[in-house]
């Protein structure tokens, strides 16, 4: 019997709209999960959705071995919103693309096919922004982090044919990525506009680099994605929505969990003091204090366990839900205490790991970001850390997980240390006063991923050495 699990009654009906229209979904799915418990349905636009927001039923979910699950459904949403894809790709990025990208970056060794030249050409991006600061300058946080990260990726992977003078209107489709996901027709005019002319771009830059069967300039990666997308015989606007989609995929996470790093850190200036001790000692102890050095050695050796535990303690905060799962066959699910929920063939699953990952077991509150919380063996280092490792989930779990983990890890990692490296950096607002202790809200319109609310800058200087 699949009538376990409460069901969010028809008298709130506000909820199915919030989640459709992605107003608001994670304070509605908060008040859900008070009012229902850890797993309760919701019917939606004639589909019914199972959520899970506890340690058990979001692992279940992630571990499903008997392959009961399938990510058709989101993927195809998101071709479709992002890319603006008319023809079927779904099952295209699924089984051709994502084998693609999970061969060349799915173990720590894999990135290094892409890391010289990401290391490289990061490097020479802020060096040639630390030249030209006299004094101090304020810089747009996620525009600083945005554009940079977005320009290295994008040359590194497509080649430097590829036109990164696209960054706003990139900019513009992700901010407003909820606008996209909407069915009402009528929304965000402007950002389908940035939209189309994104993927025009794209189209020109495939027409202008596409020679002897090879995208020219471009990582063995993307040419082995272009091939396959090839193959499919789609429109060239729909072959341009597919590489845009892919390339969000590449960027957006990055992007979003860099500027949150370095808000969450900054913003405390203990934690911050701990990091930057941490890279300046290892440059100095491993790399002759040499930042070259540094960067052109393999991503193995670099040994930061406190600022990967920072980039951990980051992504608690930063996922909030993970894509859809769609049954492909009858199944259940434990979510604890040896409560199960029968999941019908054709029931939607949405995890929701960004309650679970806040409030632990006995219910203990985890809304303070702890630099040091996932160190390895770290108990009571402070007062708090307390030793509590709440679930992570940053990357997923299971046969989904990210394909892209370890490209990400050593792009935020390098980033960050090239940044401490050369600059001195504080945490302003927009009135040029000084942020500590707890950040602004973050938009309530986010959905998978927490988006600020709020414009924050860099106050940024030389670093003497
Ligand atoms: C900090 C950056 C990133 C974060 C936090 C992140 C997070 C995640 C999460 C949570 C999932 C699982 C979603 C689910 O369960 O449905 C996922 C899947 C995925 N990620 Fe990432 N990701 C990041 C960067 C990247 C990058 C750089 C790439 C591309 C190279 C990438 C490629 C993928 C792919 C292809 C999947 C789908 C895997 C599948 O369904 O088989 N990710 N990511």
């Amino acid at each position: 019997d699949d009538d376990t699990i409460p069901t969010v009654s028809s008298f709130l009906p506000w909820i199915g709209r919030a989640i459709e229209y992605g107003s608001n979904s994670f304070e509605y799915l908060l008040k859900c999960e008070a009012q229902y418990g850890p797993a309760f349905k919701l019917h939606l636009a004639g589909r019914k959705f199972i959520v899970f927001c506890n340690e058990e039923g979001i692992n279940d979910t992630l571990k499903d071995t008997s392959r009961a699950f399938t990510t058709y459904t989101s993927h195809r949403q998101l071709l479709d919103a992002l890319g603006g894809v008319k023809q079927d790709a779904g099952v295209l990025m699924h089984d051709r693309l994502f084998p693609v990208i999970s061969r060349a970056f799915s173990t720590a060794d894999g990135v290094a096919s892409l890391a010289p030249s990401f290391n490289k050409t990061i490097y020479s991006l802020l060096s040639s922004l630390e030249q030209n600061i006299s004094g101090s300058s304020d810089v747009h946080l996620l525009h600083f982090v945005g554009e940079n990260f977005y320009s290295a990726t994008s040359k590194v992977v497509f080649g430097s044919g590829f036109p990164t003078d696209t960054y706003s209107d990139y900019y513009t489709v992700d901010n407003h990525f909820v606008l996209l996901m909407s069915p009402i027709p009528f929304t965000g005019r402007a950002v389908k506009r940035a939209r189309d002319r994104l993927v025009r771009a794209i189209e020109d830059y495939i027409q202008r680099s596409w020679k002897n069967s090879r995208l020219e300039g471009a990582s063995a990666m993307a040419t082995e994605m272009y091939q396959k997308i090839r193959g499919r015989r789609l429109s060239p606007s729909d072959e341009a929505g597919v590489i845009l989609t892919v390339m969000w995929g590449l960027h957006s996470n990055v992007i979003n969990t860099s500027y949150w790093l370095f808000a969450y850190v900054l913003a405390d200036t203990p934690s911050f003091l701990r990091v930057r001790e941490e890279i300046d000692s290892t440059l100095r102890t491993r790399f002759n204090g040499d930042i070259n050095e540094f960067l052109s050695s393999s991503s193995a050796s670099h040994n930061l366990p406190l600022l990967d535990s920072a980039i951990k303690e980051t992504l608690r905060f930063v996922i909030l839900m993970h894509s859809l799962r769609e049954a492909q066959k009858d199944t259940t699910i434990s979510f604890g205490e040896g409560q199960t929920a029968v999941i019908r063939e054709g029931d939607l699953v949405l995890l929701y790991p960004g309650a679970a990952s806040r409030t632990f077991r006995s219910g203990r509150e985890l809304d303070r970001f702890c630099v040091d919380r996932y160190l390895p063996n770290e108990k009571t280092s402070n007062e708090g850390s307390s030793g509590i490792q709440p679930p992570f989930w940053g990357f997923g779990s299971g046969t989904r997980m990210c394909k892209g983990k370890y490209l990400a890890l050593h792009e935020l990692r390098v980033f960050f240390v090239t940044c401490v490296y050369l600059f001195d950096m504080k945490l302003v607002d927009e009135n040029g006063s000084a942020v500590q202790g707890p950040l602004p809200p973050t938009d309530p319109r986010s959905l998978g991923a927490a988006r600020p609310s709020k414009s924050m800058f860099l106050r940024m200087s030389r670093r003497l050495k």
